[in-house]
């Protein structure tokens, strides 16, 4: 990168010239972390021993790739980044020279649990490791100021349960909003309930009747059996979700979306511990970690041309917004119980 315009002394002369070796630029990140998203190890131990800052944080900024409004995710140094492209020489220079284990990204991540959550996956290199994290603040006071439906949702059960709170337009938008990571192409990771809004659906849910959810899970939750959940949740889609996704997606603005199936899936020790590769019969597939507590059971996705194999480890309170077609399947249940809530969404014709 900056190698092929300057040798290294020009380089250094030209930063110290501009007092730029520890400022943010306009994408939110400083040369240290742009040194290392293109793992460029020569570059790093130069700025480092010039006297860039190795603690140096990135700064929420939004950016465009092919056409997606995305943005740098904020709060990461650059250990997070040569953990996440998979750098073993930079992460390892980045730690012998000091660098700090322990930060939290704005996703509430340290580094070391962005190697854990990729463990399992050598194949996934540094093509697809920009996490990013969009911020649509002027969509979202549109959808406040549009947030007349509420009320539809509110039914004494779901008041009491504390459901009409996690489901209400406010709340979401806040929440997806405000927080979207590209985890590979067509595949997103967003932010939807907290963790109390979870534990208030499970209690809510855990007392309906089970029954296979749709061919390939046995244990679950149809929606259609429960007219409440099911109008809440198409109040979710109308009213954030599907204005989330035309922006994200760059649809044309007059798309509605419709829920072709809505369940809730649930694993288990001795019921169902792993999902096959498949393709959903959804344009969009929102898959949203309810709980509980669980190890194993991560998602994995194929991304489209590479096929490389990319492995997620749900959030509670965390959604995976995938396009139909990405190839994906779950690892098996180690244990633990997982519920997680999947909405298949299409276009209205
Ligand atoms: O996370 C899961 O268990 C279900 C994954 C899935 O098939 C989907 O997101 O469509
Ligand atoms: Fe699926």
């Amino acid at each position: 990168m900056y190698s092929d315009d300057f040798n290294d002394a020009e380089f250094i002369k030209f930063i110290k010239e501009r007092e730029i070796i520890n400022s943010n630029g306009s994408d939110g990140c400083c040369l240290l972390h742009h040194a290392v998203i293109n793992d460029d190890l020569n570059i790093v131990k130069l700025l480092i021993s010039n006297g860039a800052n190795i603690e140096c944080l990135t700064m929420d900024k939004i950016y465009y790739v092919a056409n997606i409004k995305l943005c740098i995710l904020g709060n990461q140094t650059p250990l997070h980044l040569a953990i996440f492209n998979r750098n073993v020489e930079i992460t390892e220079y980045l730690i012998k020279n000091g660098a700090n284990q322990n930060v939290k990204d704005n996703n509430n991540n340290t580094p070391d649990e962005l190697s854990s959550i990729k463990k399992n996956d050598q194949a996934y290199n540094a093509a697809i490791t920009k996490v990013v994290t969009r911020n649509i603040t002027t969509a979202q006071q549109t959808h406040d100021k549009n947030d007349k439906s509420n009320n539809q949702i509110i039914s004494c059960n779901m008041l009491e349960s504390g459901l009409s709170n996690a489901f209400s337009t406010k709340n979401l938008s806040e929440n997806i909003f405000n927080s979207c990571s590209l985890l590979i192409k067509g595949v997103y990771s967003i932010k939807c309930f907290s963790t109390e809004d979870c534990n208030n659906i499970i209690n809510y849910v855990q007392i309906l009747n089970c029954s296979a959810p749709n061919t390939m899970n046995n244990y679950g939750i149809r929606l259609s059996d429960n007219p409440e959940l099911k109008l809440a949740v198409t109040h979710m889609i109308d009213n954030v979700i599907n204005k989330f996704c035309i922006d994200l997606f760059q649809l044309a603005n007059d798309t509605k979306f419709e829920i072709s199936h809505s369940f809730i899936i649930k694993y288990k020790l001795g019921e169902d511990i792993e999902l096959k590769e498949h393709q959903d019969d959804s344009f969009i597939t929102l898959n949203i970690c309810l709980g509980k507590q669980f190890t194993g059971s991560q998602l994995y996705f194929y991304e489209e041309n590479t096929m490389r194999k990319y492995t997620h480890m749900h959030n509670v309170g965390y959604g995976i917004l995938h396009f139909g077609n990405v190839i994906h399947g779950v690892e098996p249940l180690t244990d633990g119980e997982r519920w997680n809530l999947v909405l298949w969404l299409k276009c209205k014709a």
